[in-house]
């Protein structure tokens, strides 16, 4: 089965069957709390500037993201999972503009599915994958550690590659560890920074059992992910 791990955001892949995006910290991660407290949809910006143009045609949708981190003026939302805990998103769209997992997606289109997780739904995700999709001979599947050096989306990468392979899989706890332990983690930890929460890495490290994965359509040329029930097998 060939499972291909890439890291970083910049990448020129092949084409393939599937593509999984991972960004544990913390794009990802916020898109997961955000479907779950009733979002419909995440259009996709590469940059601020489009960002803005999106909003401008779609007053109605919220703009997330961040900017080495830390919030955009103007956006109503930035990148932190535990401040969007309160947030009403029932119904709602929003764009979302980040450094690594938006900007990794946004070079990942050339697959037939392509999906986006982070630890939360990273189970979910595997799980989805080798029921709905593992019929084909040649199977080819990439999974992309968004963060160019952290260890946070590889450890999930590999997480999730165990899981669709069967063999050896690298436990959650491992998993959470590494999560713990990267180098994107660390700023969060750090009192001198304190516009970073330590919790958003508690949000980032929990699993989530979900019903439903994350999955990318394009619609007249604009990405969005959406929601795909987990029962639905007819993707
Ligand atoms: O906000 C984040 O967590 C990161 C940016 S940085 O690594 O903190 O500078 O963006 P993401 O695209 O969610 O990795
Ligand atoms: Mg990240």
């Amino acid at each position: 089965m060939p499972i291909r791990i890439v890291q970083g955001h910049k990448h020129t892949l092949e084409a393939s069957h599937i593509n999984v995006v991972i960004d544990v910290i913390r794009a990802f991660t916020v898109a997961h709390y955000a479907f779950r407290r009733g979002l419909r949809g995440i259009v996709l910006a590469g940059t601020v500037d489009e960002a803005f143009l999106l909003k401008k045609r779609n007053p109605a949708f919220l703009l997330a993201g961040e900017i080495r981190g830390l919030p955009i003026p103007g956006f109503e939302l930035d990148n932190s999972p535990a401040r969007l805990q309160t947030f009403d998103f029932e119904g709602k769209y929003m764009i979302q503009k980040t450094t690594n997992g938006v900007a990794a997606t946004l070079n990942a289109l050339h697959a037939e599915h392509v999906f986006v997780t982070g630890f939360t739904n990273a189970r979910t995700t595997a799980e989805f994958i080798k029921r709905n999709l593992w019929k084909y001979d040649d199977l080819t599947i990439h999974l992309i550690a968004s963060h160019p050096t952290g260890d946070d989306d590889l450890a999930c990468a590999q997480y999730i590659s165990g899981i669709l392979e069967g063999a050896n899989p690298i436990s959650a706890e491992r998993t959470i560890k590494r999560i713990r332990g990267s180098e994107a983690a660390q700023k969060f930890y750090d009192r001198e920074q304190p516009e970073f929460l330590k919790e958003d890495i508690s949000c980032c490290v929990q699993e989530l059992p979900s019903d439903f994965v994350m999955k990318v359509r394009v619609v007249g040329g604009a990405p969005i992910i959406e929601k795909v029930p987990t029962g639905d097998g007819g993707i």
